[in-house]
């Protein structure tokens, strides 16, 4: 099975590598992985993870990632599956209110690939095999910093978390029929800029041990 494990930066990825070489944890080696790195933001995470199903056609994408969460409840370090995706910046605010593609009519709610505005993760049924949390998501350009846009973003959106690269791959897999899952830890709390209050630590060890442990269960189903 041709499996390519995608993040955005190389740093989000290098905790996984780094322990399937120092301790193989496969058994069956009925994995043919592979690791890309996307680049982040939509522009370049579209472009580079069409060009990688063009090119390799995967059996499964997993991308592997940090993000923010809009829920004081989430604690940092909590590893999430997001089910649907959602355009968060793509659009126009106007009167202190931000109207989408769907509201402008610029684009038809439930026309493929979307269903009722979301990118939806079909696939889940079948991939999301350790039963991880599944939630919404939404993918912005620009890093939600101001009060105000958050709380358009909740009311409107209703997200649990907020990455750059997320629509782009459900985007992208949904178009080609590729089956994908959306993995990612929380690193930060939505609107904090202050970095020492991100825990990027466990963030990455929790998404580590989750994607070694999602490897292994995909391992031992594939067999
Ligand atoms: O500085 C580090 O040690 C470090 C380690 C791993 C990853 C990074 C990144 O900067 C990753 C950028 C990536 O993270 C997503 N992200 C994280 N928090 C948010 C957020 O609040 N809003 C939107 N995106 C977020 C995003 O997908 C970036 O591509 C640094």
């Amino acid at each position: 099975m041709n499996v390519v494990i995608t993040s955005a930066t190389q740093k989000e990825t290098d905790q996984v590598r780094q322990s399937l070489t120092s301790a193989p944890p496969l058994e069956n080696q009925e994995l043919d992985l592979s690791f890309h790195v996307s680049g982040v933001g939509l522009l370049s995470s579209c472009f580079s993870i069409s060009q990688l199903i063009f090119e390799q056609h995967p059996d499964l994408i997993i991308q592997a990632g940090i993000a923010g969460t809009f829920d004081n409840n989430f604690e940092l370090g909590k590893v999430v599956v997001v089910k649907d995706e959602l355009l968060g910046d793509l659009g126009v605010e106007e009167y202190g209110a931000f109207k989408d593609l769907f509201d402008l009519n610029l684009q038809t709610e439930n026309l493929f690939p979307f269903t009722g505005r979301a990118l939806h993760n079909r696939f889940l049924p079948e991939y999301n095999l350790g039963g991880l949390a599944e939630v919404t998501a939404i993918t912005i350009n620009e890093i939600t910093t101001r009060p105000t846009r958050i709380e358009v973003l909740k009311a409107k959106y209703e997200p649990a978390i907020e990455s750059m690269e997320g629509a782009s791959l459900h985007y992208c897999c949904l178009q080609t029929s590729t089956p994908f899952i959306q993995i990612r830890a929380i690193s930060n709390y939505v609107g904090e800029r202050d970095k020492s209050k991100w825990n990027f630590k466990d963030a990455l060890d929790n998404l580590t041990n989750a994607i070694i442990e999602y490897l292994k269960q995909l391992d031992k189903k594939k067999k």
